[in-house]
């Protein structure tokens, strides 16, 4: 601390007083003398601010009161921990410093702890200063003052830092044997002003003499503060600074608090100013000068708590105030600011040189134990460890050399002489003429300008007054800006992700849509494919069942052929079976006399109908072999129609798979693209927050760029640039706005269309696929039912025809059985009418040429008759032959034996007719005609076995046209699509 006195007072002397040792050296002086100086190693070497801490006692009202005790001191660790419980936890916090002392310690420990030492510093020729900090009420001024001495002037155990740092100093220069001076000055500062508290006392009742008495704190230009018309008090003995601390202490201004009886209202520096004669060099006699401030500041308080009330208020705000600047100063040297507002305070003007300045600093902070206190207490705690990294760099006091000192002096006691001569002449102060009209103007110069000063101050507190509130106004309006520019930010960013949303459906349906045309094409191609080859199939499918309905065609044109055959056969075989009947008949009753040529006859003729029988049983089985064949063969076309059936399916099945495959593709690289899109999307984001970081960053420098414009321009300017920043926001915001709503509305609508566009592809596919699978289905099942049915009917057919065979034998059978029973009947009865013919014989003969005639009438009857129905026959046969070429070889064949079969007999039946009637006419009439004819039973059992074979083919008929209506016509699966 650079706190000289004026140098225009007078002082008293120990050692000859000279400007020069109360002010702190300057660079260009050190240089002078700067081979003398000892601590030259000690110059740049920073030291941080030592920091003590002290917790006073319980006071007596608190004990009383058993008041609850939250701080611990733990003086060994040097740490004190604040006693905390927040939610009924624990919390307790730590701080630690250079020397903690607790409640119990001594106002001689602490003094001899820490204190001691500096005091030699000071005796080395440092300036230090230690000064107490803390919450009123919690021993500032104990620690710094205590009690100064006792009636037998020894000093009392409660004296404090400032006796026994003064005892020190005295017994320490006289143990030394020194020359020396000490000189002490006393002031405080009070409401921002500057009181000395050593000036003589002309009337110190009123405040307002002491108002009128306030000094002023000015600076020398070199970096030094001086304290303008400070006493400064030399002192030559302990008990002397003990008046003279007693008198400044009584005229401190104190009050009577919540919290203290006696509190200090001011802060106090009691400074002691040592000049010492050191040992010399050569002829030069050296000085040097050591300075302690002991400061005690006026206690931080809680102003509702402390109890301070109307002008108490204003006194504590003051106080809490220079405190507070005390505060800023400190933080702003931990943490290495450019500025230091050591200007904003008295107390921080006053104390510049002890705080980062080249002062040794030491600072005791005070506490209160007690947990209405903790509050403050931890403030005080947390002020005090941060001031523990102020570093300043110490240097001590260069020496003068004494020659130097007493020119200073000299001069000095030559200007006071002739201030003396002056006042003694005028009989009143006196000062040179010269002097007092300097020193007019100076004063004239100074007034007009503490007039300007006063009045630039009032323009310059008036226009930082509007440029806070413009400030004031400023901030908020940027604060709502920023909320604005926040939420228009927020919106945007919902937007941006509303239409990177809607831009990836978008693309992921525009690319779903790609994907969907390309598989609709490819289907269309597989398709038309299918369709190409179903017609293929179609074509195969009508060619073959037209092949199919032209070999039923020719089946039923050859069954009706066979059919008609058969009944012309049947036909002919009645009407021959009557004619022979009749014939029968008419020779029965003109042959009874021949019974036994008769009976050879017979026995003849049931041996060619035997052979006849067993030959058509022969043909009939022939012709059932060539049904069989012939069903056979539908059976493998049949068989060959469903395999290639199978194979258009089996085809249409591999199709549909490589469609679903194709489809998988078609997904995965749906699923590619849609990743692509992704990336394509993230980075398109990144590029957008990019833009987004940009635009903020232009935002933030041309908002601070234009803020700053707006305080040299001040209102109206700052109002065009709000409003000119409000549009361009509100129309950046409203055309963002617009463009989303207009994105969102277009991409809804797009995205509208595409979904329906999509749901139905969707659906007309899935309909597509139901329709190819039913039809699938429905065909194999058709194609498997009508196998089935074909393998069932041709089973039925072979069955049938088998039964026909079996009947054809049994019938044959019968007939053997009933010509065998006719021949004995026959034979028998011919052996009893034998003899009957005999006796008619003669009847006969008389009677024979009317017989003969008659029978050769009958005879030329029947013959005509049997001609007729042997050219029938011919006819028939030549019919059967022309309708059977048409039909199938194996029918043809048939049909021939059957009629070579047919005109055989009848020739047969012909040549013996013939044969009889030759032999009968050249006998005479005396031979018996002998005609073979089948009996009327055999022939009903003939017909009835021609009905079934008939009834089987019909049959058959009907069951292959329920086969052709049953067969699937040419279809294919894509008949819906043609
Ligand atoms: N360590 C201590 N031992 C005993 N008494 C103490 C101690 N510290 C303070 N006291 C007593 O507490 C009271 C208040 O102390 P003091 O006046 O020194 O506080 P202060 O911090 O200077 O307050 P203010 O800031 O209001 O001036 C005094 O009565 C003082 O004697």
């Amino acid at each position: 601390m650079s706190v000289t006195p004026d140098q225009s007072k007078k002082v008293g002397v120990g050692v000859s007083p000279s400007p020069s040792p109360f002010l702190t050296p300057r660079p260009e002086r050190r240089r002078r003398t700067l081979e003398w100086n000892p601590n030259r190693q000690d110059k740049d070497k920073e030291v941080n601010v030592q920091v003590l801490l002290r917790c006073r006692p319980l006071s007596d009202d608190e004990q009383r009161l058993n008041v609850q005790k939250v701080i611990s001191c733990n003086e060994h660790k040097r740490e004190v921990t604040v006693l905390q419980s927040l939610n009924n936890k624990q919390v307790d916090r730590v701080f630690t410093f250079d020397r903690v002392f607790g409640p119990k310690s001594q106002q001689k420990s602490i003094y001899d702890q820490a204190i001691s030492p500096i005091v030699n510093e000071v005796l080395d020729g440092f300036n230090c200063t230690v000064f107490a900090y803390g919450q009123t009420g919690t021993g500032k001024t104990y620690t710094m003052e205590g009690g100064m001495r006792n009636k037998s002037g020894n000093l009392p155990a409660e004296a404090g830092v400032i006796p026994r740092a003064v005892r020190h100093i005295f017994e320490t220069l006289e143990a030394q044997n020194a020359d020396y001076s000490v000189k002490v000055t006393f002031l405080e500062i009070y409401n921002e002003e500057i009181t000395d508290l050593l000036a003589p006392d002309d009337n110190p009742r009123t405040a307002e003499d002491r108002q009128r008495k306030s000094i002023s704190l000015m600076e020398d230009g070199k970096g030094c503060v001086i304290v303008r018309g400070l006493e400064e008090e030399a002192v030559y003995n302990v008990n002397e600074i003990y008046t003279v601390l007693e008198r400044g202490s009584a005229k401190r201004r104190t009050a009577d608090t919540l919290l203290n009886k006696r509190s200090s209202r001011s802060h106090s520096v009691f400074s002691i100013t040592v000049h010492i004669k050191e040992a010399t060099v050569g002829d030069e006699e050296l000085i040097k000068c050591g300075k302690i401030n002991l400061v005690d500041l006026a206690g931080s308080e809680n102003i509702s708590r402390s109890g301070a009330r109307e002008g108490r208020a204003r006194e504590a705000g003051e106080i809490n105030k220079s405190l507070l600047t005390l505060g800023r100063v400190i933080n702003a040297l931990v943490e290495h600011s450019t500025h230091i507002p050591y200007r904003d305070s008295k107390l921080t003007r006053l104390l510049r040189d002890s705080l980062g300045g080249k002062t040794k600093t030491c600072i005791i902070a005070t506490i209160s134990p007690t947990a209405q206190c903790m509050e403050e207490t931890l403030s005080t705690l947390d002020y005090a460890c941060r001031a523990k990294n102020i570093k300043n760099k110490p240097e001590a006091n260069q020496k003068m050399s004494k020659a130097v000192l007493l020119r200073d002096l000299y001069s000095e006691i030559e200007r006071m002489k002739e201030e003396v001569r002056a006042a003694r002449e005028k009989n009143g102060v006196y000062i040179p003429r010269e002097r007092f009209v300097q020193e007019e103007a100076e004063k004239k110069a100074r007034i007009e300008k503490i007039e300007q000063l006063e009045n630039d101050l009032n323009l310059t507190e008036k226009q930082a007054e509007s440029f806070r509130e413009l400030y004031l106004s400023e901030q908020e309006q940027k604060l709502d800006l920023q909320s604005e520019l926040k939420a228009c930010k927020i919106s945007l960013e919902t937007s941006n992700k509303a239409l990177l949303d809607l831009q990836e459906k978008y693309q992921v349906a525009i690319t779903t849509l790609k994907e969907k045309e390309l598989i609709i094409s490819k289907m269309l191609f597989s398709e038309n494919l299918l369709i190409g080859r179903a017609k293929e199939l179609r074509t195969d499918l009508q060619n073959a069942s037209e092949e199919m309905n032209s070999l039923y065609e020719k089946l039923g044109k050859a069954a009706q052929v066979l059919d008609s055959k058969i009944k012309k056969i049947t036909e002919t075989y009645s009407s021959g079976v009557s004619a022979l009947k009749e014939l029968a008949n008419m020779l029965k009753t003109k042959a009874s006399s021949d019974l036994e040529q008769i009976n050879a006859k017979v026995l003849s003729q049931t041996v060619a109908v035997e052979k006849f029988l067993v030959t058509a049983v022969m043909e009939a089985n022939e012709v059932i072999q060539d049904i069989q064949y012939s069903l056979d063969e539908q059976k493998q076309l049949l068989a060959f129609s469903t395999r290639q059936q199978e194979e258009v399916l089996q085809r249409s099945l591999i199709s549909t798979q490589v469609i679903s495959k194709a489809t998988g593709n078609f997904f995965d690289d749906l699923h590619d693209r849609a990743c692509q899109v992704m990336r394509s999307l993230e980075e398109s984001q990144i590029q957008r927050v990019h833009q987004l970081v940009n635009f903020e960053k232009m935002f933030k420098e041309e908002a601070a760029k234009e803020e700053k414009q707006a305080m040299e321009k001040i209102a109206v300017i700052l109002a065009t640039l709000t409003s000119k920043k409000a549009s361009i926001v509100s129309k950046a915001s409203t055309n963002i706005q617009d463009t989303s709503k207009q994105d969102n509305t277009r991409l809804q609508k797009e995205m509208f269309v595409i979904q329906q566009v999509a749901t139905d592809a969707g659906k007309e596919l899935s309909e597509y696929f139901g329709k190819v699978e039913s039809n699938f289905m429905t065909d194999t099942f058709s194609a498997a039912e009508s196998h089935a049915i074909m393998e069932n009917c041709l089973q039925e057919c072979s069955e049938r025809v088998g039964n026909s065979r079996k009947q054809w034998e049994k019938a044959q059978l019968a007939i053997n059985t009933l010509n065998q029973n006719s021949v004995a009947k026959i034979e028998a009865t011919v052996k009893e009418n034998i003899s009957a013919n005999h006796s008619a014989h003669e009847e006969f003969v008389s009677t024979s040429s009317h017989v003969d005639a008659d029978f050769n009438a009958i005879a030329s009857d029947t013959l005509s008759c049997v001609n007729a129905s042997l050219m029938l026959d011919h006819e028939k046969t030549k019919e059967i032959d022309s309708m059977a070429t048409l039909c199938l070889d194996q029918l043809k064949s048939v049909q021939d034996k059957h009629g070579e079969g047919v005109s055989t007999i009848r020739n047969e039946a012909e040549k013996r007719l013939v044969k009889d009637y030759l032999v009968d006419k050249h006998s005479g009439g005396t031979k018996k005609r002998v005609i073979a004819v089948p009996t009327v039973e055999s022939i009903e059992e003939m017909r009835s076995s021609i009905e079934v074979t008939e009834d089987c083919i019909s049959d058959n008929k009907s069951k292959r046209s329920q086969m052709e209506s049953k067969t699937p016509g040419p279809r294919t699966p894509f008949a819906d699509v043609n």
